[in-house]
């Protein structure tokens, strides 16, 4: 998103001015894609669609460089409202509620809740890391919850232009939007889709990718909002987090995680396989003097080495939400096969 075009930038629309009731958890949606796939098209759209909320844009800025600064602007009737956050990576794990959240819960306090908010990363974003901005435990009580991650593909040069991130924009897409369906064949289109398709086979990610195709960004509201793809009031969906002294075997935690997100071999006390959704945790290597995050949303996974030191002891903490969780299996796995030295626990 190209802040300096202010004519692109979309506002604030209150639609409706009646207050509703004190509803629960305001629902976000990432809005990720390469450069000029149509995000902000798609984000206009939806602001100017017939549609019952009030919605903030947050237009998340990745500044190029180690401090990874995030601009948070938003606009409310042509006023301009700009807020830094600082999220630098490394602390989004361990903190119980991160920066990115609160400045976002202050934004609340002071121009009154909103309904929806949409997110647009930059073109060059990891929406993982940006995901896990959003990614709220039940128990942190945020206001926020992550609700979808939509892909914005540009259909003519999406693929072509770019590799890796828009491979991992798609990997961590609910809803995959193939846009500038205008400027291709019929058989140009159909190698995205294939593309997009065989990206989700490598990753092993189920079938469930959801692509549509557009022009102009234009779709049916309800295929892009209120999604519910991470919801953790849907009972089945479990949250399990253990914590455990000691350093780790860096192979054999990825054994183990793979294990766990791909293969799918961990199994409850009923026999249905494990399936996670979001991973993260602080770990410890023994070679290693900073802490290790780790990041996990759907299939894909990365262990970072963070600017934090350890302090003794050194306290692995992981958390998993997903369905078919059963917090001792996992921590027995965990402890039998990563954990160096066992007498450490
Ligand atoms: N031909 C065609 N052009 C489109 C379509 N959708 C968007 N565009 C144009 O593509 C350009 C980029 O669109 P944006 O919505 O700004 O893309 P973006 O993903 O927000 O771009 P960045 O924020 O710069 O990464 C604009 O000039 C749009 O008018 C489409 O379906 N067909
Ligand atoms: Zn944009």
């Amino acid at each position: 998103m190209m802040l300096d075009e202010d004519d692109d930038c979309p506002e604030l629309v209150p639609i409706d001015t009646q207050p509703g009731p004190p509803v629960g958890q305001i629902p976000v949606t990432i809005i990720t894609g390469y450069l000029g796939a149509g995000k902000t098209t798609l984000l206009n759209y939806i602001l100017t669609e017939q549609h019952n909320k009030r919605i903030a844009v947050i237009l998340n800025e990745f500044g190029e460089g180690s401090a990874l600064e995030k601009s948070l602007a938003v606009s409310q009737a042509g006023e301009l409202y700009e807020e830094w956050l600082e999220l630098r990576n490394g602390c989004l794990c361990c903190s119980v509620k991160d920066n990115g959240l609160k400045a976002i819960e202050n934004l609340m306090e002071k121009k009154g809740k909103f309904d929806y908010i949409l997110l647009e990363t930059t073109g060059l974003a990891d929406p993982g890391a940006v995901a896990s901005m959003f990614w709220v435990d039940a128990e942190l009580g945020s206001d926020i919850y992550l609700d979808g991650i939509v892909t914005v593909i540009d259909a003519k040069y999406g693929l072509q232009r770019c590799l890796y991130y828009p491979f991992r924009q798609i990997a961590v897409a609910d809803l995959t939007i193939i846009n500038k369906t205008d400027l291709v064949t019929e058989e140009e289109l159909k190698e995205v889709k294939d593309t997009v398709r065989s990206a989700f086979n490598i990753l092993s990610i189920n079938g469930l990718v959801k692509i549509i195709e557009t022009q102009r960004s234009r779709v049916d509201l309800s295929e892009v909002l209120d999604l519910h793809s991470f919801d953790s009031k849907d009972g089945s969906i479990l949250t399990v987090t253990f914590e455990i002294a000691g350093d780790l075997s860096e192979d054999a935690l990825n054994a183990f995680i793979q294990d766990l997100l791909w293969e799918k071999i961990f199994c409850n006390k009923d026999g249905q396989p494990m399936s996670v959704i979001r991973l993260k945790g602080i770990v410890s290597f023994a070679d290693k003097g900073h802490q290790v995050m780790l990041q996990g949303v759907h299939e894909l996974y990365e262990l970072n080495e963070t600017q934090q030191l350890w302090e003794n002891p050194r306290i692995n903490r992981l958390v998993f939400i997903g369905r078919n969780l059963d917090k001792d299996i996992l921590q027995e796995k965990f402890v039998s096969t990563v954990l160096l030295g066992s007498e450490k626990n």
